[in-house]
């Protein structure tokens, strides 16, 4: 998603009186709007930008929290955190800095509370940003949380949508629900957002304990183990599957074991759950975590820590916005779609598709990122446009924002041997390594690797995993095959620029095809 600076803002005002003008000429007839949107964050917020490109009069309820997670708990904060930590690491890791002839004299230091307030600004700012983009673009805000009214079992369309400050009720010809999600806190894990803390707590930076529990090992456990780690605390991950890194490729989560946790203040415990988690008080009690065996549910061990981070996935925010009353049953709070993003009444083959109400982002399940709400936002817009649209999830790119960074596109390798034997086409497999790439070396970084998963007999990429510098960044080339199903032969003879880390891709897609890069 793209929020335009604010430097910017007198060309959008300027957009935004020929956009506002064209309100007069609206279609949206008897309604209030032409589309309501519930949720403003980066899901919410693509939907409306796109809404207003089409002359849509367009409303959205922020629930007083404009930017949603991403902006203010989410993606920004934590990357601001990432960016001031990862510093701080490159200037401890004096023998690195030592290779390049770089001498550090004395003592690196931070301030906790100057890195702390580097995250909240940059929110800020990007909050600014983004609530100036919505003005600027004619969207009228409505503060309040909106709530659905209307609609019912077997009643068909929804078109009203209550303000639960003002008790107003708005209508439009099409709603879009946006309500994102929210942490998830296994039960037996108390929370006090100090001591004991969700991703929310965490990203204020309130303290850096010098012992921390990481539950879950997923983007953000891993993230936060990055930070933590880079700012002088020690790591125990606990992960209740039986392999740390449970949802990456598994050959990647092997590397990334090793660049990111073996070399690191970090040790785990896999197959077993935090089954009761007591808050501390500091420099008095500890935090007390119990474990039990994930299969046998016998308590293993109990830890106590300074602090325990709860990164165990999260959860739609869909409760109290009226969907029951509009006849919509959701399965653990998620709201069943099709693949046009229109809301279904219920999961599985009994839901009927109520025709002018969407949902995107988080709460509908399909993929827990903000390019991916953002995306499927467009595409809602899209659709109610008329124009049938749908998003190819498997060409969405994901990233790990840890130092070095991991990066993917599509199934893991695993997924794909699955997806070969069943849909019957052989899976290719080709890699490229930063060992042997002039920027990575120059750079000396040249841990990582990139592999490329193809379909032989089309020589389409299926899928594309890479951990090493730079791989956020390294896979949008990627993505981009995926979404326009370029062959590995096509991008075998795509010149790439030298000397950069594209090159690693280069040798992937060239080894595919049997040419040596050179
Ligand atoms: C720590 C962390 C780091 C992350 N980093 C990344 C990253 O680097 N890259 C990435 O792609 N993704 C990242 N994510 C995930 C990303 O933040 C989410 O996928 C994204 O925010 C989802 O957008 P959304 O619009 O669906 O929901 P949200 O951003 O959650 O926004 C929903 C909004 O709707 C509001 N709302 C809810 N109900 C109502 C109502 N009834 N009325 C009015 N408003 C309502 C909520 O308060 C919220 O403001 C991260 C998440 C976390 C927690
Ligand atoms: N860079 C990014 O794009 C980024 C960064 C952060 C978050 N996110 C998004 O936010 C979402 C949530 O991230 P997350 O890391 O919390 O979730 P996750 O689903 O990625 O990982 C959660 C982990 O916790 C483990 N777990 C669950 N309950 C447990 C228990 N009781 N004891 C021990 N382990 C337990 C799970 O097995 C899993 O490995 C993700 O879906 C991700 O897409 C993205």
């Amino acid at each position: 998603f793209v929020v335009p600076s604010s430097s910017s803002s007198s060309s959008i005002a300027a957009a935004a009186k020929i956009a506002t003008t064209s309100l007069d000429a609206s279609k949206c007839g008897n309604y209030d709007y032409d589309v309501i949107i519930i949720g403003c964050g980066v899901g919410g917020h693509g939907a409306a930008l796109h809404s207003r490109s089409q002359e849509l009069s367009t409303a959205i309820f922020s629930g007083n929290d404009v930017g949603g997670t991403c902006v203010n708990r989410g993606c920004v904060p934590s990357k601001a955190l990432l960016a001031a930590s990862g510093r701080v690491r490159e200037m401890r890791a004096t023998e690195h800095l030592g290779e390049f002839g770089i001498k550090v004299e004395g003592e690196v230091t931070y301030d906790r509370e100057g890195v702390a307030r580097h995250a909240k600004q940059l929110a800020n700012r990007v909050k600014g940003n983004l609530e100036g983009s919505l003005v600027a673009l004619g969207v009228d805000i409505i503060e309040g949380r909106g709530i659905l009214v209307g609609g019912g079992a077997g009643a068909g369309e929804v078109h009203e949508v209550k303000d639960a400050t003002s008790g107003k009720v708005y209508t439009a010809k099409d709603i879009i629900l946006a309500p994102g999600s929210i942490p998830f806190v296994p039960p037996g894990v108390t929370v006090d957002e100090k001591t004991v803390y969700t991703s929310d707590g965490a990203l204020e930076l309130q303290s850096v304990p010098q012992w921390v529990a990481i539950i879950g090992s997923g983007y953000i456990g891993l993230e936060f183990s990055d930070v933590y780690t880079a700012l002088g605390s020690e790591v125990t991950f606990i992960e209740a599957l039986p392999n740390i890194m449970p949802t990456f490729d598994r050959e990647i989560a092997k590397q990334a074991e090793r660049l990111l946790i073996r070399d690191r203040p970090i040790d785990y415990r896999t197959g077993v759950f935090a089954s009761e988690v007591t808050p501390g008080i500091p420099g008095v009690k500890p935090v007390t975590i119990k474990m039990i065996d994930a299969k046998t549910k016998e308590h293993v061990e109990t830890l106590e820590v300074d602090a325990a981070m709860v990164a165990t996935g999260r959860v739609p925010n869909t409760a109290n916005m009226g969907l029951e009353s509009a006849g919509i049953e959701t399965s653990r709070g998620f709201v069943a779609v099709d693949p046009q993003m229109r809301v279904m009444t219920k999961h599985g083959d009994e839901g009927v598709v109520i025709p002018n109400l969407y949902c995107i982002g988080d709460a509908n399940g399909k993929m827990m990122l903000a390019h991916a709400a953002s995306a499927q936002g467009i595409s809602a817009i899209e659709n109610i446009c008329g124009r049938s649209h749908t998003v190819n999830h498997d060409a969405i790119p994901a990233a790990c924002f840890t130092h070095p960074e991991i990066a993917m596109v599509g199934p893991t390798e695993e997924q794909a041997i699955e997806r070969a034997a069943k849909e019957g086409w052989t899976l290719g497999k080709s890699q490229g390594s930063f060992r042997a790439n002039s920027k990575a070396l120059a750079e000396l970084e040249g841990n990582g690797m990139a592999k490329v998963l193809y379909n032989k007999e089309s020589g389409k990429v299926v899928a594309v995993h890479i951990i090493g510098i730079h791989a956020a960044d390294l896979i949008q080339e990627c993505a981009n095959a995926v979404a326009a199903g370029t062959t590995v032969q096509e991008l075998s003879m795509m010149v790439h620029t030298h000397p950069t880390l594209c090159e690693v891709l280069d040798e992937a897609f060239k080894g595919a095809v049997g040419m040596s890069a050179h």
